[in-house]
């Protein structure tokens, strides 16, 4: 039986920066990872990376030619992130699926045996696949396989239903719609991105019409049916047809073959691995990312890495409980980024709040790249004047939202960004404008 100080399942964000952090302080570690496609884990192979890469390609090349670009850069960020980890002294990367024989034991695919000091969970999620007759047919796909239709035209569907309206069928929706398919969205709430402010939902609804994704809301798929030339897909309210269905409804814990029964960590209802606000799932085992129930976002995961860390090495202060607000990001066009509340959770905290909003089309910068759709807007506590949200529909709001979690993490109240100095033409410029309405 193999002996180490740390075992890591997974070879995600946490995983892996685990890995390298153990390494300088000379712990022996071993890193198991189930597939050799997935060095690097979810984001690098089949998650943000990967449909980044199409969106971005999406704008200016085919769909032959782009998937033929996405492949290029994943299999360089795998192999450049397996030899990263696997040139680490004290650290040998195993490929093999690993169970858990009890709470200090491992065991692995290959029939080999580890024992460990400490056992890190990051073994990530899977998509939900709902139980719906005919959801094993041939057209039918999950993120992962739709990122790997091949890089042929011939694997191009004309005609693309996508099952969820959330993060992933959205930005699935920009990209196919960009390579020419005819995509439509099915919703099961009555409402498309339920948590954000209706005119967030105003503007996403006008840049899906312009681009003839239909969306189809408070609707529910009843059955796929296979034909010979295309997929049917009924619902409570009409029959679409499909050369490829993407079911996107949300990713669910990946605890599938661990046998976490043989030991004393627990799930949650929701099948998320039960650990306290330094992850730790039980006195030696913990858990990180999306296997945790955190937020489902790479940085996040990231995050929970140095939760870990601060609690192993450093001062023991951090915990999950104080990352209450993080950006989050929807990588279409505009993209649409946020941060803290929406001005319905203003209202509905009762505090006495105050909006500021600007359209796109107001920012200079934004009439030269021509993309003037979508609004700045941002929300305070009129007393205090403390930040409470700010949500960027607009150009570049991906990169200009990071600035807002420096700002509200470290109390810097509205009245600053009135006049900070920003570059000229920028987006982030408009932030003047948006804060000095205050
Ligand atoms: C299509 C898509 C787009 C996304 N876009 C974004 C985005 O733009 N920005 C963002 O922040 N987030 C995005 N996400 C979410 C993000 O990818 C995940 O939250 C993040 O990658 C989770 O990382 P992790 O550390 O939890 O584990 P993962 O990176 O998922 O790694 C888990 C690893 O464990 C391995 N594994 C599983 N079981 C075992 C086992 N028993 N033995 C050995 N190995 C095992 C898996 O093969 C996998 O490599 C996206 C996700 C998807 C699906
Ligand atoms: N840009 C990013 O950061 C990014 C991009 C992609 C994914 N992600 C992460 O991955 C996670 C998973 O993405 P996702 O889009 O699968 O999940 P999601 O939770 O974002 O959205 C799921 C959507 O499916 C709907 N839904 C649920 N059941 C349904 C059903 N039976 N029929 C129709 N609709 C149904 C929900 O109402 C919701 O709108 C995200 O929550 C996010 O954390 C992040």
């Amino acid at each position: 039986m193999k002996q180490t100080k740390n075992l890591i399942i997974g070879f995600g964000k946490a995983g892996k920066t685990l890995a390298a952090t153990f390494d300088k302080h000379g712990e022996s570690t071993i890193l198991v990872e189930e597939s050799a496609q997935m060095y690097g884990g979810t984001c690098i192979n089949v998650g943000c990376i990967p449909s980044k890469k199409l969106l971005f390609a999406g704008k200016k090349h085919d769909f032959a030619s782009a998937m033929a670009q996405k492949t290029a850069l994943i299999s360089a960020l795998r192999q450049a992130n397996f030899k990263k980890v696997d040139d680490l002294a004290n650290v040998e990367v195993i490929n093999a699926t690993a169970s858990f024989v009890n709470d200090h034991t491992v065991e692995l695919s290959t029939g080999e045996q580890i024992t460990a000091e400490r056992i890190f969970i990051n073994t990530g999620a899977v998509s939900i696949m709902p139980k719906i007759a005919g959801i094993d047919g041939k057209r039918i796909y999950n993120s992962t396989q739709m990122l790997n239709l091949g890089d042929t035209q011939d694997s191009h569907p004309e005609r693309l239903v996508i099952v969820g309206g959330g993060f992933i069928a959205l930005e699935f929706a920009f990209m196919y719609q960009a390579f020419g398919s005819k995509v439509s969205i099915i919703e099961l709430n009555d409402t498309l991105l339920a948590k954000e402010d209706d005119d967030v939902r105003e503007v996403m609804q006008g840049l899906l019409a312009e681009r003839g994704i239909e969306v189809h809301l408070g609707t529910s798929v009843e059955q796929f049916v296979e034909q010979d030339t295309h997929t049917e897909v009924l619902t409570n309210k009409l029959t679409l047809e499909a050369d490829a269905v993407l079911v996107a409804i949300g990713r669910r814990a990946n605890t599938d073959g661990l046998k976490l029964e043989n030991t004393s960590v627990q799930l949650d209802e929701r099948g998320y691995v039960v650990c306290n606000d330094k992850l730790k799932a039980s006195d030696h085992i913990w858990a990180l990312g999306d296997v945790a129930g955190s937020p489902q976002f790479t940085y996040i995961s990231l995050d929970d890495y140095r939760i870990v860390v601060d609690d192993l090495f450093g001062s023991g202060t951090r915990s999950r409980n104080d990352r209450q607000i993080f950006p989050t990001s929807v990588f279409i066009e505009p993209p649409l980024s946020h941060i803290g509340m929406t001005e319905k959770q203003a209202r509905a905290s009762g505090r006495d709040y105050q909006v500021a909003k600007l359209p796109a089309n107001s920012v200079p910068k934004a009439k030269i790249v021509n993309q003037t759709q979508g609004f700045l807007k941002a929300i305070i506590d009129k007393q205090t004047r403390e930040i409470l949200g700010v949500t960027l529909f607009c150009e570049n709001s991906h990169e200009i939202i990071n600035l807002f979690k420096l700002a509200m993490d470290n109390g810097i109240k509205a009245d600053y960004f009135k006049s900070q100095i920003f570059t000229h033409p920028t987006i982030s410029e408009a932030i003047n404008d948006l804060f000095g309405q205050f």
